[in-house]
């Protein structure tokens, strides 16, 4: 199913600034949709609105082109995983995830799937406890099997692997991607983590203050930036945005780290300090006062001066 939202804004009660302000997109069915953006962003917001948990101040909300705006979450046929996980307390785990399966499948096959699932999400062990006797990330991922196991038309996640250890996150992230592709289910990711963005989306949308500054591929993103904002919160390390009098150029430009070459060239820098990052080193130079992100395959000498050139940058003017 696609979902479109037209000029969409909310304003809660008491505040002056919109949360989100005026939105437009469409999700098409079964992309992967990722919304990417810094605290207090509008994020959850528009998450909310979508799932109908909040009402909109104007603007119109569809699923599949039919107009929800005025239907409880109930009838948006959406699995929602929230960053509190809303387990029901007093039923075991394996209670929880069967819950939603036992209508349409009978308990016999419920119990299998939730037991299929819960292997692959390393709760298994789990089933019999209750959500109170697990850790945060135990928790998060009983949300998100029960989620999946729902079989929902459109996904809608906020941060469901934020309370999850980096390996385990990885892992988890490649298990919703596999089922989401294998279902087709549209989905929508918010986070706020631009590595896990640039892994998994489709394509993305970078917020800012309730609204949408840019919506693209991960690589139209990383590669062509529409401000500085989109430029130093998208990429890792981000690009690096210094004069573009360094070039002779007027404006700004903006830099990434592998897109410069140490050891020829016409300017000068100074090594200030090294990275290990496994496959290679980050090395951060001093040209002119601006310290600069720049990839190497070995490990310079701090302190050193090096010649550098520029393979490529971006003209922000
Ligand atoms: N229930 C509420 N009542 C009043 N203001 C709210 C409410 N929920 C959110 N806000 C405000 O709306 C704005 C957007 O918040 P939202 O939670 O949507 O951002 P976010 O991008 O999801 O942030 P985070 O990444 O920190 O979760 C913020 O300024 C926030 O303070």
């Amino acid at each position: 199913m696609s979902v479109e939202l037209q000029d969409v804004k909310k304003i809660y009660r008491g505040s002056k600034t919109p949360a989100v302000d005026g939105i437009t997109l469409k999700v098409e069915k079964g992309e992967f949709f990722v919304i990417l953006g810094p605290s207090g962003s509008g994020k959850t917001t528009l998450l909310r609105l979508i799932s109908g948990l909040e009402r909109p101040n104007g603007g119109k909300i569809k699923i599949d082109g039919e107009e929800v705006s005025e239907l409880p979450p109930s009838k948006r046929n959406i699995g929602m995983v929230f960053q509190n996980y809303a387990l029901y307390p007093h039923k075991t785990v394996l209670e929880n995830l069967i819950m939603p399966l036992e209508g349409s499948l009978g308990k016999k096959d419920a119990i299998s799937e939730a037991e299929e699932i819960s292997k692959k999400l390393g709760i298994y062990e789990y089933l019999g406890k209750y959500p109170s006797e697990l850790s945060g990330g135990q928790q998060q991922r009983v949300a998100l099997a029960r989620a999946i196991l729902k079989r929902p038309k459109v996904f809608l996640m906020d941060e469901p692997l934020s309370n999850l250890d980096a390996p385990l996150r990885v892992s988890a992230r490649k298990l919703i991607k596999d089922i989401q592709r294998e279902n087709g289910i549209t989905t929508i990711y918010v986070t706020h983590d631009h590595v896990e963005a640039m892994a998994i989306a489709d394509r993305v949308a970078i917020m800012n203050n309730g609204r949408i500054i840019q919506v693209g591929t991960p690589e139209e993103v990383y590669n062509d930036p529409v401000d500085e904002f989109v430029a130093t919160f998208f990429g890792n390390p981000p690009m690096k945005i210094i004069s573009g009098r360094v070039l002779g150029l007027e404006g700004k430009i903006g830099i990434r780290a592998e897109d410069i070459e140490i050891g020829d060239g016409e300017l000068v820098g100074k090594v200030t300090d090294v990275e290990f990052w496994g496959d290679r080193y980050l090395a951060y130079v001093n040209l002119n006062g601006d310290v600069i992100p720049v990839f190497v395959s070995y490990r310079p000498k701090v302190g050193s001066e090096v010649k550098i050139k520029l393979r490529r940058y971006k003209r922000f003017l």
